[in-house]
């Protein structure tokens, strides 16, 4: 089945081309990473897909799960339940709980009254707790959120992200702020959400490392265009050198093989405990 389905986007900021023609599929239970320099429209591309913007124009269309989201210039019908967006920052409401913050992922599900006092069932709670598990945070279920590290607050977005139930997690850059080993753990996660519980993940990075290690799959922007898509092994850095110039140098870590390292299936990468939501 087809997760996410863009056909011919584009989008302009005045005289910024943010989209130029993107077209792309997703298959569901895909994890496919997005790549490109500063500027080259993932973020952009993100928002169109989360629903979040219209692009221009009569020709582009997004379609989710099989409806469609968008089509010429028109936002159709959000699919929020289905697609859970996680960004750089800004993912948790600090001065809660990030248990709390967890059970706002059933905030779809519940009646409204529940959602604006904060009463959760102690099912949910338990759910929202063994989410928190299986991302490698239980501990910090108590704390406020704005007194976790960059990763874990990342972690903690993910385990919303399983409470939601969500088909498709789109992350925006999750893991540029944080350094090796807690980008590491993160893309661990994502990883396991990927192939445990059959999440398509569709993840933009700046470092194109983590792409060939953790996504078989890689699209690259360039100046709002795709100028890759496939496996992600092809990416040498001659390749990248290739497609972006000079600018290829911001993708690539000052130590990192030239040759691609292959794609490592989700354990021989993580040293994480990982407990299923549903043990
Ligand atoms: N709301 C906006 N208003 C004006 N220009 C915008 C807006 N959003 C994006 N742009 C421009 O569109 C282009 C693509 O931006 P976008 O944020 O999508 O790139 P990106 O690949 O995500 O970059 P980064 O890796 O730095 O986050 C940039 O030139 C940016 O300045």
């Amino acid at each position: 089945m087809t997760a996410i389905s863009v056909s011919n986007l584009s989008k302009r900021y005045g005289k910024i081309r943010a989209l130029d023609d993107v077209s792309l599929e997703l298959e569901h239970g895909e994890m496919v990473a997005l790549i490109g320099a500063s500027g080259s429209g993932k973020s952009t591309l993100i928002r169109h897909i989360a629903g979040l913007e219209a692009g221009d124009g009569q020709a582009g269309k997004i379609s989710v799960l099989g409806e469609v989201t968008q089509s010429g210039g028109r936002l159709n019908r959000n699919r929020r339940g289905a697609v859970s967006v996680i960004f750089q920052q800004f993912n948790l409401v600090d001065r809660l709980s990030v248990l709390t913050n967890v059970l706002i992922g059933n905030l779809g599900r519940v009646p409204r009254w529940r959602g604006t006092i904060g009463y959760f069932h102690r099912c949910e709670r338990n759910k929202a707790q063994a989410a928190l598990t299986r991302v490698g945070i239980p501990q910090v279920a108590a704390q406020r959120s704005s007194t976790l590290s960059g990763g874990q607050q990342q972690r903690a977005a993910i385990a919303r992200t399983l409470v939601q139930e969500a088909r498709i997690l789109i992350a925006d850059e999750p893991i540029s702020a944080l350094d090796p080993s807690s980008a590491r753990r993160v893309m661990d996660v994502l990883a396991d959400i990927n192939t445990q519980d059959n999440i398509t993940v569709l993840v933009s990075l700046h470092q194109v490392e983590y792409a060939r290690r953790y996504c078989k799959r890689t699209i690259a922007m360039r100046d709002g265009r795709i100028v890759y898509d496939g496996p992600s092994t092809a990416l040498s850095n001659a390749f990248l050198a290739e497609l972006y110039g000079d600018a290829s140098e911001e993708l690539v870590l000052p130590d990192a093989p030239a040759e691609p390292m292959p794609v490592m299936p989700f354990g021989q990468t993580s040293r994480m405990a990982v407990h299923h939501l549903n043990a």
